[in-house]
């Protein structure tokens, strides 16, 4: 069978580093032909410090990139705004994107979902690629049914740039979807220092702490008389999230529109 041909955009991030080193372990299935970064223009993969041995070439401009490669799919962990025109220019040259940048907008959302629609190619954004942290938010999604009081508790590494995480977002969202909109707590409460309560998304609570020595971490916490009901999920290493951008990658090439959820190709 032929091997589906992939290009990562941001190799020698903390994600990206760790999918050079999934690709590898599947070189039977993977093929990597480039690489997209902001340093290291022309430099074959194996040249860079730190990165496994691939002889593919870093490229720091895509649309560079994508005249030069025959690529299947473009799997992007940069930043929130470059990740956005990776995703958009992929589609546009009929490369699927598999994202886990978060930090897109709706708007973007919507415009990268219609784009893929446009073109008849698929392409999976997922804030959370770990199997477990889907199924904790499929399980906060039920449990919201009942509980209409819940607030999220998301921890992170102090490096990341996107407050509150993807993964947070999305939970309140799948919440929103079950939930009858209430603010929560006392009518009257008041921060005496601004920002006490948290993010509010429709009346729930999010709160983002952001520590050296954490990875990825989010409890969901909901409470009524008597009881509380905490569904917790814990990333200790990136490698938890590579089986399921595997995943994407190889259902990605069975689709023909944007997928938003990696529990919408799951099993
Ligand atoms: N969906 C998921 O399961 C997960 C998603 N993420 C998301 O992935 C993204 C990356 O996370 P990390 O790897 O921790 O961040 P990082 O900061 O370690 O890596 C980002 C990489 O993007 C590169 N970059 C910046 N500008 C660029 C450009 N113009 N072209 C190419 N590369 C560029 C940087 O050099 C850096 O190596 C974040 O948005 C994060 O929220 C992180 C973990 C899991
Ligand atoms: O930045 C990270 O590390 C992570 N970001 C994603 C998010 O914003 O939800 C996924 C995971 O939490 C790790």
């Amino acid at each position: 069978m032929n091997k589906i041909k992939v290009i990562v955009a941001g190799p020698r991030g903390k994600m990206g580093s760790e999918a050079l080193r999934m690709i590898k372990k599947e070189e039977e299935e993977l093929e990597l032909v480039a690489c997209i970064d902001h340093k290291f223009d022309g430099y074959k993969v194996i040249d860079v410090e730190g990165l496994p041995p691939f002889d593919a070439l870093i490229y720091n401009n895509i649309e560079e990139c994508l005249q030069a490669v025959d690529a299947d799919v473009l799997v992007d962990l940069t930043t929130p705004e470059v990740g956005y025109k990776h995703t958009k220019t992929a589609l546009e040259h009929g490369v699927r994107p598999v994202v886990g940048t978060t930090g897109f907008s709706d708007q973007q959302l919507l415009e990268l979902t219609d784009l893929a629609e446009s073109k008849g190619i698929g392409a999976v954004i997922a804030p959370n690629f770990a199997v477990g942290a889907v199924l904790m938010m499929q399980f906060a999604k039920m449990a919201a049914k009942y509980f209409p009081d819940v607030e999220i508790i998301e921890r992170h590494h102090d490096q990341k740039l996107d407050a509150p995480s993807g993964t947070a977002v999305k939970t309140a969202q799948l919440i929103q979807e079950v939930r009858e909109s209430k603010q929560q707590g006392h009518p009257d409460e008041k921060e005496t220092i601004k920002g006490a309560r948290g993010a509010d998304f429709d009346g729930m609570k999010i709160h983002s702490v952001r520590l050296p020595g954490l990875v990825a971490h989010q409890e969901v916490v909901f409470g009524s008389p008597g009881q509380n009901l905490t569904i917790k999920h814990d990333s200790f290493h990136r490698e938890s999230f590579m089986s399921g951008i595997k995943l994407a990658i190889d259902h990605v090439m069975k689709l023909d529109l944007l997928v938003y959820g990696l529990e919408n190709i799951m099993e």
